[in-house]
């Protein structure tokens, strides 16, 4: 049981958070109440979101704070993080949650972390190709990874921010500069072409998709996303047909839903999700589970090239272990080498982008 606190301590408590020091009170009140509520020694790990306030930072602060391996939740945005914090932290669920609003913020909230959430930077409309986005996002991302280098250089980092297959090359040219990078620590988040893979495929067999496990390698646009059906789990076969229909489905699952949004952005919900799921992952290897292996887009030798996304293990270090990508059919062939020429220039595009 808790000791009880003897009056004075109280009245002293109630008094510091009625009459702040000045710098808190210059800060929002929802930072103030969430500081007073900092619970320090609670165990879990420490994780924040970079582009908390966005479509896809709110549900995935959201579900991060019901996540019971979380003990301080960070939210960073450049604009609307004191709301955010003030509405998650009403949640009655562990994690203490803190918000940090703007640049001269971003140390604070990546000070002490273990684990950084990206979904930072511009979406699609329709009409747009991920790569559409490098322009802008390309920066958010370095900017953001400067900081990491600099307060957090041993957190793990899910890159969620478009285009992964850029933004990934990016931050190990960051770290790389900074002299922190260590390449089992960085991962662009591909999770949701897994989420999607399992549901379509489920649909198709007729079964639940929390039954159904489809590897999806490559990386994350268009051709470079590619489902390897013939390693389905359960073992099925599948016809020509639906061969032709689940992976292209699978690989404009994207555009699927940045069309159907009309021009109110792309998945946000169902990344939340993949994101968290992806998370917890991490987490779970964190602690020292075992066995706890997902897709990721990571530096990797399955491939000529520098990045790939396969399954990884995921340990106490980050990523334990990468897999080959065993046995492909034809079609899967044919499909990596198309996947592997767009990929490249991706990558490269990232890699140039600090270098020049
Ligand atoms: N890896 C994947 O599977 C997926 C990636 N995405 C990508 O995730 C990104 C975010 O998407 P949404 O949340 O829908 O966009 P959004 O526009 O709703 O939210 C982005 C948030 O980032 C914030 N932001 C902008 N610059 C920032 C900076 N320098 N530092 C911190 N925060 C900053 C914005 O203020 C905004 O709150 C996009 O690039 C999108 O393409 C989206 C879906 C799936
Ligand atoms: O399609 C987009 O622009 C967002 C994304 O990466 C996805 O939903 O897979």
């Amino acid at each position: 049981m808790q000791p009880i606190p003897d009056v004075n301590q109280r009245i002293a408590r109630i008094s510091a958070h009625l009459h702040p020091p000045k710098s808190q009170m210059e800060e929002s009140s929802a930072l103030r109440r969430a500081n007073c509520r900092a619970k320090g020694g609670a165990p879990g790990f420490k994780v924040a979101i970079l582009g908390a306030a966005g479509g896809i930072g709110q549900p995935l602060a959201m579900l991060m704070k019901m996540n019971p391996l979380v003990s301080v939740l960070h939210l960073y945005d450049v604009v609307n993080a004191p709301g955010v914090t003030a509405d998650i932290s009403h949640m009655d669920t562990g994690a203490v949650v803190r918000g940090f609003l703007g640049q001269q913020q971003l140390e604070a909230a990546l000070t002490g972390m273990d684990l950084i959430i990206i979904p930072a930077g511009v979406p699609r409309k329709p009409g747009m190709t991920r790569d559409d986005l490098f322009k802008i996002n390309a920066g958010i991302v370095r900017t953001l990874c400067e900081g990491i280098a600099k307060c957090c250089p041993r957190a793990i980092v899910n890159l969620i921010s478009n285009p992964v297959n850029s933004t990934v090359p990016i931050a190990a040219e960051v770290f790389k500069k900074a002299g922190t990078y260590d390449p089992k620590r960085l991962l662009g988040v591909t999770m949701l072409d897994v989420v999607r893979a399992n549901t379509f495929v489920a649909e198709v067999l007729g079964l639940d998709p929390r039954d159904v496990d489809v590897p999806v390698v490559g990386g994350h646009a268009g051709v470079t996303i590619l489902p390897l059906l013939s390693q389905v789990k359960p073992p099925s076969s599948f016809t020509q047909e639906e061969i032709s229909y689940l992976t292209d489905r699978i690989q404009n699952g994207g555009t699927e839903v940045v069309e159907a949004k009309a021009g109110a952005g792309s998945a946000t919900l169902s990344m939340a999700y993949a994101a968290v799921k992806f998370a917890d992952a991490c987490l779970r290897g964190l602690r020292g589970d075992a066995g706890v292996i997902e897709c990721a887009f990571v530096s990797s030798q399955v491939t000529e090239l520098p990045f790939f996304a396969s399954k990884v293990r995921l340990g106490r270090n980050g990523i334990e272990e990468v897999y080959s990508l065993g046995p492909l059919n034809e079609y899967e062939r044919i499909g990596l080498e198309k996947a592997k020429k767009e990929l490249a220039g991706s990558i490269e595009k990232g890699v140039s982008f600090i270098r020049s």
